[in-house]
């Protein structure tokens, strides 16, 4: 190569890294009215299982997760680990039984259930967040009277099941949440609940529907719900019919056609914003940094349920 063939291709590189410094800076700029609209929002993020299924994916949600936080908002997050209590029950040779979409909790069941999700998956949460920061703060429906609950049976196809440990959540007392949010923490929730009727004995609550009950209690602005598929799909698996946003009574609509793993999210995403929670979100977890596309993008990702009336949205 001549010397001028090295300048000029010198030039070349330069300039090519200037455009991508200047879309990286294009990239923080366009966050820059979202980060206006949600400075102090608190936002309740449901981590499902199937959206922690690897490590790099996990380091990404809380990075997502972190940087909310040190961007001003005020996360909380409220986590499943549906397929990581399968694995525990596989490997202590017990069976994994569902009803409509929850799971039949026997009180051996339970046991790993309350291990699973507050002694594993919430602890793993906790210290992947604090690699940012000392502030995850890991707690369960059982602290502090977090949360209340009543036993649930399920009914499918006309037929009324008993599904053993299973519990709604009926009472949300969030003041801990609330305690640890002032203190700039990050509380981390897992769905254990007491039972009202029952002094001692927890439930096995659905995460989907824990997390908007507590989105519910803590006025939050925002319901995210983090899965294992783009969003709701209008006519489940055609893949031309994702829903980009979705009024609550057509989602009332929805919940009749959609199959069992969407159902309690569904049904989360309307009680949410049936109780004054501005907007719902479902979206896929799988793809990196969704969290961050969702709060911080025009375009959001998914799908966004809102309120009946007009001009409503907040997005
Ligand atoms: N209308 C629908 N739109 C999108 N997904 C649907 C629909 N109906 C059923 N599903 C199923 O629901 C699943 C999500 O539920 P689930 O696997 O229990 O999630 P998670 O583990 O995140 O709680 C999707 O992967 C899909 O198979
Ligand atoms: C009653 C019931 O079904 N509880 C769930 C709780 C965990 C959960 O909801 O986890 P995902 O969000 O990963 O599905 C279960 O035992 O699997």
């Amino acid at each position: 190569m001549t010397p001028p063939e090295r300048q000029a291709l010198r030039g070349a590189i330069d300039a090519a890294a200037l455009r991508v410094a200047q879309s990286k800076a294009q990239t923080l700029v366009e966050a820059l009215p979202w980060l206006e609209r949600f400075r102090g929002a608190l936002v309740v993020v449901k981590y499902g299982g199937n959206a922690m299924t690897d490590d790099a994916l996990k380091a990404a949600f809380a990075q997502d997760v972190a940087f909310l936080r040190f961007a001003g908002l005020r996360p909380v997050v409220v986590h499943g680990g549906g397929p990581q209590i399968k694995g525990m029950l596989d490997r202590l040779g017990l069976e994994s039984e569902f009803r409509g979409g929850l799971r039949v909790t026997t009180p051996e069941v339970m046991d790993v259930v309350r291990m699973v999700l507050t002694g594993q998956v919430g602890r793993e949460l906790v210290g992947l967040l604090n690699q940012h920061g000392p502030v995850a703060v890991g707690l369960s429906g059982e602290d502090a009277g977090l949360f209340g609950a009543r036993r649930r049976g399920v009914t499918v196809d006309g037929q009324h099941h008993d599904i053993g440990l299973v519990g709604d959540v009926v009472e949300v007392d969030p003041g801990a949440v609330l305690d640890l949010l002032d203190a700039g923490r990050i509380p981390v929730v897992s769905t254990i609940a007491p039972d009202l009727d029952e002094d001692g004995q927890v439930l096995n609550v659905n995460a989907d529907t824990a997390a908007a009950a507590l989105a519910a209690a803590l006025g939050a602005r925002k319901l995210v719900v983090l899965t294992d598929v783009e969003g709701v799909y209008a006519r489940w698996p055609d893949r031309g019919s994702l829903l980009s946003e979705l009024r609550v009574s057509a989602a009332r609509e929805l919940l009749t056609t959609v199959d069992a793993g969407m159902i309690p999210k569904l049904e989360a995403c309307i009680r949410a914003v049936e109780s004054g929670v501005p907007q719902a979100h479902v979206v896929d977890g799988r793809q990196p940094h969704s969290l961050l596309l969702e709060v911080f993008t025009s375009e959001g990702i998914g799908t966004m349920v809102l309120p009946d009336e007009e001009g409503s949205e907040d997005a």
